[in-house]
């Protein structure tokens, strides 16, 4: 098999960076180290998935890099300014979407939404461009549904919408798919992954399935287990347009699948097949 290079970090233009980010909880006297020490640069337009064993701090860092919590040490950086606060260019989508959407409000008002509260738009143009995310992710029809008349995958497509209608330059998505079944999970990752190219968007991506890391990103960081550091760094070559199946078949992707299990798998002390049967 051919090694896929890591990635050289000196040679990457940042656009949102950490660097030496640590974070330490303390709650009721009891501290918990999730983050031991992250460096990282991502480059505008990459599509860059962060994965790790359960509890290393994956949505932590998400979340420092939103300016939505502090890091304990170390710094974030968006366009070489420091966050500390939710940055205009960025979005964040929540793994639990039935939360994040308001249920009193139609499709068509919750995607309105975001724009009230983040743009000073008139009626006409707000209306306007709701039309044009809702269609977007393929939801023309449901304006007036309510999210509870919706399934769980049209109900993330409605925060999708709401995300991008502010013209983000940046989607931050913990677990967006999480909580669907398979085949619509599937849908949603190439929705997200057509709106990424259509867009010229920078996605950074927390989920525990390293095969969906694979399929949709340029690049897929592994944390190590808590406190954690960057286990490995993988720059992904593969082909666009990426297909599920096809995708899924080449041997670069089986690669990159093998070595990123095999050092969370090590990670966690774990033995692969081939070990267990020697
Ligand atoms: N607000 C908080 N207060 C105290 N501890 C916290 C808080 N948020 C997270 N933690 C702890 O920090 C660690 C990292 O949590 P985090 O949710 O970032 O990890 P994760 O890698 O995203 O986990 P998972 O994959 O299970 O979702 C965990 O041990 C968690 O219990």
């Amino acid at each position: 098999m051919t090694r896929e290079p890591t990635v050289n970090l000196s040679t990457v233009d940042a656009f949102l960076s950490t660097e030496g980010v640590c974070k330490t909880y303390v709650s009721r006297g009891q501290e918990t180290k999730a983050i031991g020490n992250v460096s990282l640069a991502i480059e505008r337009g990459s599509f860059v998935s962060i994965v790790g064993p359960s509890g290393c701090g994956k949505s932590t860092l998400l979340q420092i890099m939103a300016g939505l919590i502090e890091p304990s040490s170390g710094k974030a950086y968006i366009e070489s300014q420091e966050v500390h606060a939710p940055p205009r260019q960025v979005v964040y989508v929540f793994q639990q979407y039935t939360r994040s959407l308001f249920p009193w409000k139609t499709v068509r008002g919750n995607v309105e939404y975001g724009l009230k509260s983040r743009e000073s738009m008139t009626a006409q143009q707000i209306a306007s461009r709701a039309n044009e995310y809702i269609e977007l992710v393929k939801l023309q029809g449901f304006e007036d549904h309510y999210p509870w008349q919706l399934s769980g995958g049209m109900q993330q497509r409605v925060a999708i919408a709401r995300a991008l209608a502010c013209k983000p330059n940046v989607l931050l998505m913990d677990e967006p798919f999480s909580a669907v079944d398979a085949l619509t999970r599937v849908g949603l990752q190439d929705l997200v992954l057509r709106l990424w190219r259509e867009l010229g968007l920078t996605i950074v991506l927390v989920t525990h399935d390293v095969e969906e890391a694979v399929y949709l990103s340029t690049r897929v960081v592994a944390l190590t287990k808590p406190p954690s550091t960057v286990g490995i760094d993988l720059e992904i070559t593969l082909p666009h347009p990426r297909q599920q199946i096809a995708t899924k078949e080449l041997p670069q992707y089986l690669e990159y699948r093998h070595r990123l299990l095999a050092q969370l798998f090590a990670d966690e002390g774990l033995a692969t097949v081939a070990e267990a049967n020697k």
